[in-house]
C-alpha cells in the first residue's frame, strides 16, 4: 500500500484546536522511512498532541496527516493502529495479564495460532534482553520499571508494525538504566529498520537517539534538522535547550 517508500508520515498544514484554542498549529513536515525523528520540546509544547495525530487518537482540525500516503481520516482506525506500535511512559501493560499475554496481545487479536504467538513472544523477549524462561510468566507488578519498559517495547513490536510511536518511554527510569535502554533501543532500531517517532524533553536523549530532531515550542515546529543543524541553529528555543547540556 505505501505510495512513497521514502516517506512514512506526512503532516500537511496541520492544526489541532480544542475549544478554539490551538494546541498545535501549521505543522508541515515529513518523516522518512527508517529514521528516528525525535520530537523535542518543553512540557506543554505539543509533542504528545502531534504524536496522537499520527495514530488517529486525534484528528486534525485543519490540514491532513498522511500515513503510508493515505490521510488518517481515510484509514480504518483499527487497521491504522495495527501498523503502528505505541509505547508510553506508563507502558499501558494490562496488570492481570502475564508478560506473554501482554506481548502477544496484538498477534492474538490478529488471529495468530497459539504456537506462533508463543514463538514470537519468546523471540521478542530475547530481542529486548529479557530471558523468556524467567519473564514470560511474570505479571507487570513483578517487574522493575526498566523491565516493564522492555516488555512495552516488545509488545509494540509484536505484530511487526513498520512505525513506532514512543512517548517519553524511558522518562521514569534511573539515569543509568535509561542510558542503557537508549543505546539498546538505537541498536535494535538499526537492526529492524523501523520508522520511529520519539517524544522527549531531554536534549541528551534526543542527541543519543535522533536521526533528526524536530523542536517544538508553543504548538509549532520551530526547527527540524540533524544534530549538527541543531547545534548550529541560532533559533532561541534550540539555544535554550543547548544551555541545558553542560549541566548534564
Ligand atoms: N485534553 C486536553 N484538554 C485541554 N488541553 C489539553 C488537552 N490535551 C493537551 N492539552 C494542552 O495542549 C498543550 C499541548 O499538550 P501536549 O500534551 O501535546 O504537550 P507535550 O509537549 O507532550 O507536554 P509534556 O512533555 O508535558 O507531555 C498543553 O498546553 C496542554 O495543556
Amino acid at each position: 500500500m505505501p505510495q512513497n517508500n521514502a516517506i512514512a508520515v506526512e503532516f500537511s498544514e496541520v492544526s489541532y484546536s480544542l475549544n478554539r484554542r490551538p494546541l498545535v498549529s501549521d505543522l508541515n513536515f515529513s518523516i522518512q522511512s527508517g529514521e528516528i525523528l525525535v520530537l523535542l520540546g518543553r512540557s506543554g509544547s505539543g509533542k504528545t498532541t502531534t504524536m496522537k495525530l499520527i495514530n488517529r487518537l486525534l484528528t486534525p482540525t485543519s490540514g491532513e496527516v498522511r500515513v503510508q500516503g493515505m490521510s488518517t481520516v481515510e484509514w480504518n482506525p483499527i487497521k491504522l493502529r495495527r501498523q503502528i506500535g505505541y509505547v508510553i511512559q506508563e507502558t499501558g501493560l494490562f496488570p492481570h495479564f502475564n508478560v506473554e499475554r501482554n506481548v502477544g496481545l496484538v498477534p492474538s487479536l490478529e488471529g495468530w495460532s497459539r504456537d506462533r504467538i508463543h514463538q514470537r513472544v519468546f523471540e521478542l523477549l530475547h530481542l529486548v534482553g529479557l530471558d523468556p524462561q524467567v519473564f514470560a510468566t511474570r505479571y507487570p507488578h513483578e517487574l522493575s520499571g526498566g523491565q516493564r519498559q522492555r516488555v512495552g517495547v516488545a509488545r509494540a513490536l509484536a505484530a511487526d508494525p513498520p512505525l513506532l510511536l514512543m512517548d517519553e518511554p524511558f522518562g521514569a527510569l534511573d539515569p543509568i538504566t535509561r542510558v542503557e535502554l537508549q543505546r539498546e533501543f538505537r541498536r535494535l532500531q538499526q537492526e529492524l529498520g523501523k520508522t520511529v517517532v520519539f517524544v522527549t524533553h531531554d536534549i541528551q536523549e534526543a542527541f543519543v537517539l535522533a536521526s533528526r530532531i524536530g523542536l517544538m515550542a508553543e504548538g509549532r515546529l520551530v526547527l527540524l534538522g540533524t544534530k549538527e543543524e541543531f547545534l548550529r541553529s541560532p533559533q532561541p528555543e534550540a539555544q535554550a535547550f543547548m544551555e541545558c547540556l553542560p549541566k548534564l
